[in-house]
């Protein structure tokens, strides 16, 4: 492949490209990193900086302390969201934005710049980007997932010792959500009420034999695919994981008494797929009961399967019973908010988006509008992503640095805030109000957080 042009980009001059090839990943020891800031916490705004360029800060950090400069990732930064159409479209009204089709649109906030960089150096770390909700162009953050055939979405969401979580199971809570990413709702097949290609689809569901008792003729209507060649690809990624990680179980949530054709399908598929492909690894929940006396066999993985209402009574009353959950888009969207809000919060909450070939590393959380430029956001989410990211180059020394440092941190404010009220704790505001007696007053800001955690990584 040959390195593109680009209109206003200009790709580093040092660094090398991550290359993928017969299934394989070479990384160098300088490797080139698309860094996307993102749209509100994760912007920068005038001089203060947002949870984006926080978190790199602390990412630089270890990977120096871990490799003494023998390592170092060279980030290229792209524009994407706000940023974008402000460098790309310096003169284009909103009145002018709403007269593009949606494609248009879409590249006035994803320009081709944007989109060449990443199909040529594969891997990114992208802060939350806006979408208009209720018309307007599709999400980008989505967009880049389809795109890129990014078809896992995975969100590990374990507890932090010293974080004083509001539920009392969160020390529990070690899962890791595998979400897929390239069907669904998601797919962006809409049809807005009262237009032509509603009422073409009305029509043609009258035939199909649903009267106006199921569907009314002003319906606006969503299509919700879901194939067996993508979900399979998505539970072997999620079982795959389990096997690798000697975890002890694989759930497969779906709403499948529903929607019998999609998300049952799903879970059918999801078993068919373990017993064909990990027959050796795994056993059903089934079997467990059946053939096995209700208990397990020791070092297999059980797979078993969940309504998604279920699911989520289940994570908060037995946490501990879940560990690798394989699921749906949507599902999988609420779901990982969920999750993390057990163990504090959706500002710790790190996920990314793999594909065989691409990964684009990204927090669970959106733009959180009304904290842009005030330093306060948390910074975490963005920066464990980057750990991920870290791991995904195998610079396991420097992700371990940041998890520990993390670790460090939350320790550290805990002890600070059972010593009593009024002590200096070096949280952001959301982790800060969790204390007894302290408030999102006592937080830290943003950079205050990830520069007590760069000093743990010195101290390590
Ligand atoms: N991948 C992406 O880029 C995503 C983009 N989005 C987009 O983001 C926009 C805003 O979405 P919204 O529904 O408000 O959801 P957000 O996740 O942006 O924010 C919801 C709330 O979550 C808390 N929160 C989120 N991030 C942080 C953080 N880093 N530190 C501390 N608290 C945080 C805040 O809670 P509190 O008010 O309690 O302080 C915030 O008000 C929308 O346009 C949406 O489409 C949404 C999700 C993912
Ligand atoms: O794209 C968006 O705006 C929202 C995406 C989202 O909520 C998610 O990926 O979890
Ligand atoms: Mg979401």
């Amino acid at each position: 492949m040959t390195a593109p042009t680009y209109d206003k980009l200009t790709a580093p001059t040092s660094g090398t490209r991550v290359t993928y090839d017969g299934g394989k990943w070479t990384i160098p020891n300088d490797p080139i990193v698309v860094l996307l800031k993102g749209d509100g916490i994760g912007a920068d705004v005038g001089n203060v900086p947002g949870i984006t360029t926080a978190a790199v800060k602390v990412l630089d950090a270890a990977v120096k302390k871990a490799y003494g400069g023998t390592k170092k990732v060279v980030w290229f930064e792209a524009e994407a969201g706000d940023e974008a159409r402000k460098r790309y479209c310096p003169d284009l009204t909103d009145d002018a934005l709403k007269a593009l089709p949606e494609d248009g649109q879409r590249a006035a906030y994803l320009p081709d710049d944007t989109l060449k960089a990443f199909d040529y150096y594969k891997v990114g770390l992208k802060g939350p980007l806006t979408t208009p909700i209720g018309g307007g162009f599709r999400s980008i953050n989505v967009y880049l997932r389809f795109k890129f055939d990014l078809y896992g979405c995975v969100r590990p969401v374990r507890y932090y010792q010293g974080v004083d979580a509001p539920n009392r199971n969160a020390n529990k809570v070690d899962m890791c959500i595998f979400r897929e990413n390239t069907e669904d709702v998601y797919c962006g097949i809409e049809f807005k009420s009262g237009t032509d290609k509603q009422k073409k689809l009305v029509a043609f569901l009258r035939e199909m034999g649903y009267g106006p008792d199921v569907l009314l003729d002003s319906a606006g209507i969503g299509i919700k695919p879901i194939s067996p060649e993508r979900t399979r690809r998505l539970v072997r990624m999620a079982i795959q994981y389990a096997v690798d990680k000697k975890l002890p179980s694989v759930t497969l949530c779906h709403k499948g008494n529903i929607m019998k054709f999609t998300e049952g399908a799903f879970k059918d598929w999801g078993y068919e797929l373990a017993k064909a492909e990990f027959r050796d690894h795994i056993v059903t929940e089934d079997e467990v009961y059946k053939d096995h006396g209700g208990k397990a066999p020791a070092g297999k993985i059980v797979v078993k399967d969940r309504i998604a209402d279920s699911m989520f009574q289940q994570i908060q009353l037995r946490p501990d019973e879940y560990s690798v959950i394989a699921t749906p888009n949507l599902n999988g969207d609420y779901l990982s908010d969920a999750v993390a809000a057990l163990t504090g919060g959706i500002g710790l909450a790190a996920g990314a988006n793999i594909g065989d070939g691409a990964a684009m590393f990204e927090a669970t959380h959106g733009t959180a509008p009304k904290y842009t430029g005030k330093n306060r956001a948390n910074p975490g989410a963005v920066l464990l992503s980057g750990a991920l990211l870290l791991e995904f180059l195998q610079w396991f020394e420097a992700a371990n640095l940041v998890n520990k440092a993390v670790e460090a941190t939350f320790a550290e404010a805990d002890a600070t805030a059972k010593a009593g009220p009024g002590g200096k704790l070096y949280v952001t505001y959301d982790i800060a109000r969790q204390f007894p007696g302290y408030g999102e007053g006592a937080g830290a800001s943003s950079t205050e957080f990830a520069d007590r955690i760069i000093h743990h990584i010195g101290k390590m």
